[in-house]
């Protein structure tokens, strides 16, 4: 039996098993999916939000807040990109200048630190080009970019090792109450728990009713994104946002921790909680306010585009609480913005809950919290290049010509703890794929890797979920066409 089942693997399910992995306590994280962070953690703006923007008193308040203090020490220990760039939230019209005021003060209740309302000079001083028909803004230095998946990656890697279980493609379909705690039943196996904790994003109200009565439901929000190349991913400096409207923080402008520049998002409620498509129509009308922010945003350095989906509670706040029909039930339901920022402090926050239901004991001696660093080769000096090749000539090939991405990093992570299984789980742990020319170039080389080394044939090497298949076959073509190169390699003539 576990102590401990956290049924969801995005940034907020692995914050959470990485922090109950520092006790004794034994811990599964389960996850539907093929990876951890398929979910929201890996369509989002990517934003460590400064905390201004919540409701004083709310618990998003509260642990953005509280989330963002944490970021500095939790990146470093997990060697996840992050930098501490600042936001600025522009003012077009006197109107909007009180808005800025209400977010000041929103700010100072909430505990947000060095926070400046700037003039139109002072803003245009800081970002050249933002539009130069603002009148001012508020300036948010505490604020930061960070790379979503990988910090969710690395701290799953960080639970698994100090002991905690990971079992992938293992969809929650039943949670029933039994003696002491709960049978969690996915496809094919059954396990128990005595206390069962809720993160499954979008589908957090479904899990919820499997044990207890519907309290709250889960409206799929979505925003969709242009990503910009790297060329022009110097455009602005910080975090542009505009004022904030009911449905949320608007269309922004932010580099991102790998160079590019992100433009988005829209907020559109959708009835399906896989609708992540993007439209031509949405991605219009995010160019037009985007342009709103900086009339000469270089549109032809767009790359690419995704969506993403908020868990939108109907609730106004993040749930976090025990179920009131469900002991030892915990549902972390409803995180949508500022859920990134806040995920740090969410962990804290539900083990609190834990330790006042008496079901945490004593802290390991043996946590180790620094996860196995990743070499990045591109970052290196020429003789630790020199070196890292001479130790392992994997390190010298080229595979990704756009992120300058070796075959090292990418058999590197491969066999990391929590490894890639396929194109999307390399792309987002090392990046080949996510450059100017999209995976055009590296993707059958990649896919020659992942088949031999996690020793597949190349028609089984998916994209993402098990039947998102790349390749179908071998056509007689490419076939006549391996015969050929085989008896060229065999007969040395080339
Ligand atoms: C457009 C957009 C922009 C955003 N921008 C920001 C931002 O800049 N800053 C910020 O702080 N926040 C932002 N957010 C919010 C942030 O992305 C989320 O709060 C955060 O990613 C939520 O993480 P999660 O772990 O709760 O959810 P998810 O990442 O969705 O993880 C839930 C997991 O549960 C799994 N699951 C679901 N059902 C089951 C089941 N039955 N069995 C097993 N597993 C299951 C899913 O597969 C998924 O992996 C944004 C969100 C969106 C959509
Ligand atoms: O649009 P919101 O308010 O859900 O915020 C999403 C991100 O945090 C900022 O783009
Ligand atoms: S070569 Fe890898 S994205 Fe272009």
């Amino acid at each position: 039996m576990y102590d401990v089942a956290i049924i969801g693997a995005g940034v907020v399910g692995c914050s959470i098993a990485r922090e109950l992995s520092r006790y004794d306590l034994k811990t599964v994280l389960i996850e539907k999916d093929t990876d951890v962070a398929n979910g929201t953690t890996k369509a989002n703006s990517a934003i460590v939000h400064s905390g201004y923007d919540a409701k004083p008193g709310s618990l998003k308040a509260k642990l953005n807040v509280q989330g963002n203090a944490l970021f500095d020490q939790i990146c470093k220990e997990l060697d996840v990109p992050f930098q501490r760039i600042g936001s600025l939230v522009l003012a077009f019209e006197e109107e909007e200048m009180k808005i800025i005021r209400e977010l000041y003060e929103k700010g100072l209740a909430n505990g947000v630190p060095q926070m400046e309302i700037l003039g139109k000079e002072q803003i245009l001083a800081l970002e050249p080009n933002v539009n130069d028909r603002i009148i001012g803004g508020l300036y948010a230095p505490t604020a930061g970019i960070v790379g979503p998946w990988e910090l969710a990656i690395a701290l799953a890697e960080n639970a698994v090792e100090n002991g905690v279980e990971l079992r992938l493609e293992s969809q929650v379909t039943n949670i029933e109450k039994q003696g002491e705690g709960y049978r969690i039943s996915m496809e094919g196996q059954q396990i128990d728990a005595r206390y069962v904790i809720n993160c499954a994003g979008v589908y957090a109200d479904e899990i919820h009713n499997m044990v207890a009565a519907p309290s709250f439901k889960i409206v799929p929000r979505r925003g969709q994104y242009n990503i910009f190349d790297k060329s022009v991913g110097n455009f602005v400096s910080k975090v542009i946002f505009q004022c904030p409207t009911k449905l949320g923080k608007g269309v922004l402008i932010a580099p991102t921790v790998h160079g590019n520049l992100l433009v988005g998002p829209d907020a559109e409620n959708v009835d399906c909680k896989e609708s992540r498509e993007t439209t031509m129509e949405r991605l219009a009308f995010i160019r037009e306010q985007a342009r709103k922010s900086a009339p000469n945003l270089p549109y032809h350095g767009v790359i690419t585009a995704f969506a993403g989906l908020r868990a939108t509670p109907d609730t106004g706040d993040f749930i976090i609480e025990e179920a009131k029909d469900a002991k030892g039930f915990i549902d972390v339901a409803g995180i949508e913005s500022p859920g990134l920022s806040a995920a740090p402090a969410i962990a804290v926050y539900v083990a609190e809950i834990l330790k006042n239901m008496g079901a945490i004991g004593r802290e390991k001696w043996d946590f180790h919290p620094m996860g196995r660093k990743m070499i990045r080769f591109m970052e290196l000096s020429d003789a630790e290049k020199a070196e890292i090749i001479k130790r392992d000539p994997r390190y010298g090939r080229i595979i990704c010509r756009c992120e300058n991405i070796t075959e090292g990093e990418i058999v590197d992570a491969i066999h990391r703890k929590v490894g890639a299984r396929n194109m999307d789980g390399i792309k987002r742990r090392v990046r080949p794929g996510s450059g100017r020319c999209q995976g055009g170039f590296c993707s059958p080389r990649v896919m020659e890797i992942i088949a031999r080394e996690l020793k597949m044939d190349m028609t089984e090497v998916v994209k993402d979920n098990p039947k998102s298949y790349i390749l179908i076959g071998p056509a007689k073509s490419s076939s006549v066409l391996r015969e050929n190169l085989d008896a060229a390699a065999a007969s040395k003539t080339w």
